[in-house]
């Protein structure tokens, strides 16, 4: 079993992240999870501080000589803007005029609709909103990436198998149906500012962008996730929370903002006749069993089939609007402006990255439950004969 926590706020001295129960003998260095926490970073629409966060990025434990050892791998994400919050953040008490000289302590009363302030303050008991979403900021999601590098690179290495993603939509601009990346594209999806697969979506997105910036407005969209070279039979039908299916939903549901999830043709596959919705099975030149086309985004009955698998995440729009939504004041009651700081006005491109590291932990979680291993050579072993002693092939 593969188990994963984070720890930390958005403007604290760093994000802390866990995850236990890998393989010793899986390559992975300070450089891979750096590269990744870049690639969230990009992405046309981000706001003023992903310009300057460093991602300070350190591997605490579970990790010598660029080898996992099988002990818990152990993350740490430095916030570059510490040094600006210190006294604010500070775990320890900090003497109550300093803190009352400073501008950015000062109460928020004036939740944001659509951010976690409102129902956060009534939850914890806070008549401040800065808590709330200080761990509510999809800062944290610097973590999960982190981790998720780890997760990938175990896939990699144990099964050949290979997760990327692109940006589907953003606000009224989509990405042709049917284009589905090859393991090989992911250089080319990073490298355009939207991380879009078709240059003409990706000019379209960016015009939408503008125009919301332009507007003092925000915007969401949809991501999809695709990973080649995964074996038949991760998860399983005989209970509901073992089914692939699921656990890959609640995985992107749990990441900030993500209000939807579809698995291969989701939604549209309710408006589609069986004859047409379903991926009729053959035989491909290579003797071997396939199916003819890819509706089912790669599952059935709850386990990946072999195929490509395919799951989307829609990203509701950016909650702090510039042009500020209509609140209340918490601390008088009186109707008033949410506030506003700088944010972002599209985050889709780097929510792409984030889904990639939560599809990339659940799959290694199943892959792991499938073959075990303690070492990734004894997983690695394991596979094989699996695949070599499949009733159908
Ligand atoms: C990568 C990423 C970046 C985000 N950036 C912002 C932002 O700059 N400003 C903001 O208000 N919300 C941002 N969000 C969304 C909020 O974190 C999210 O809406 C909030 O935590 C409330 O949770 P909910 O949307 O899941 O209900 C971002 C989300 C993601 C995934
Ligand atoms: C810091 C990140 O994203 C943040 C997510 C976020 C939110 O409300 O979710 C709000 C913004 O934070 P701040 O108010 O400090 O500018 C984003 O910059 C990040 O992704 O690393």
């Amino acid at each position: 079993m593969l188990r994963w926590i984070t720890a930390g706020e958005s403007h604290g001295p760093a994000l802390t992240a866990v995850l236990e129960g890998l393989p010793a003998g899986v390559e992975v260095t300070t450089g891979d999870l750096a590269a990744d926490l870049a690639r969230r970073r990009l992405g046309y629409g981000r706001g003023a501080r992903m310009s300057f966060e460093q991602d300070d990025v350190q591997l605490l434990g579970g990790v010598r000589h660029g080898l996992t050892q099988g002990g818990p791998v152990a993350v740490q994400v430095g916030n570059t803007e510490w040094p600006k919050w210190q006294q604010v953040m500070s775990a320890d008490p900090v003497d109550a005029d300093v803190l009352a000289g400073l501008a950015r302590n000062a109460p928020l009363t004036r939740p944001r609709p659509g951010h976690a302030d409102l129902v956060g303050m009534q939850k914890y008991a806070f008549d401040d909103a800065r808590p709330i979403l200080e761990r509510a900021s999809a800062r944290e999601t610097a973590a999960r990436v982190a981790l998720g590098t780890v997760a990938r690179a175990f896939l990699r290495q144990a099964l050949g198998a290979e997760v990327l993603s692109h940006v589907v939509r953003i606000g009224a601009a989509t990405a042709p149906e049917g284009s589905v990346p090859g393991p090989g594209d992911l250089a080319a999806i990073d490298a355009d500012p939207v991380r879009a697969f078709s240059p003409e979506a990706s000019a379209a997105m960016v015009e939408q962008i503008d125009q919301a910036h332009k507007d003092g407005d925000t915007l969401g969209g949809v991501v999809e996730v695709v990973v080649h070279g995964l074996p038949p039979g991760l998860g399983s039908h005989v209970h509901w929370d073992r089914r692939i299916d699921a656990r890959l939903a609640a995985a992107l549901m749990g990441i900030q903002a993500i209000k939807g999830v579809e698995v291969g043709d989701g939604f549209l596959t309710a408006a589609t006749p069986g004859s047409l919705a379903h991926d009729e099975i053959e035989h491909g030149p290579d003797g071997r069993v396939r199916r003819r086309t890819g509706h089912s985004g790669g599952t059935e009955g709850g386990m990946t089939t072999g195929e490509v698998l395919r799951v989307r995440a829609a990203m509701k729009p950016i909650s702090t609007v510039p042009r500020a939504l209509a609140t209340i004041d918490t601390a008088t009651g009186e109707p008033t402006r949410a506030h506003h700081q700088r944010s972002d006005v599209c985050a889709v491109p780097a929510a792409g990255v984030v889904a990639e590291a939560m599809v990339a932990l659940v799959l290694a979680d199943a892959a792991l439950e499938k073959f075990g291993g303690d070492s990734l050579g004894e997983t690695r072993r394991n596979a094989t004969a699996y695949l070599e002693t499949l009733r159908v092939k």
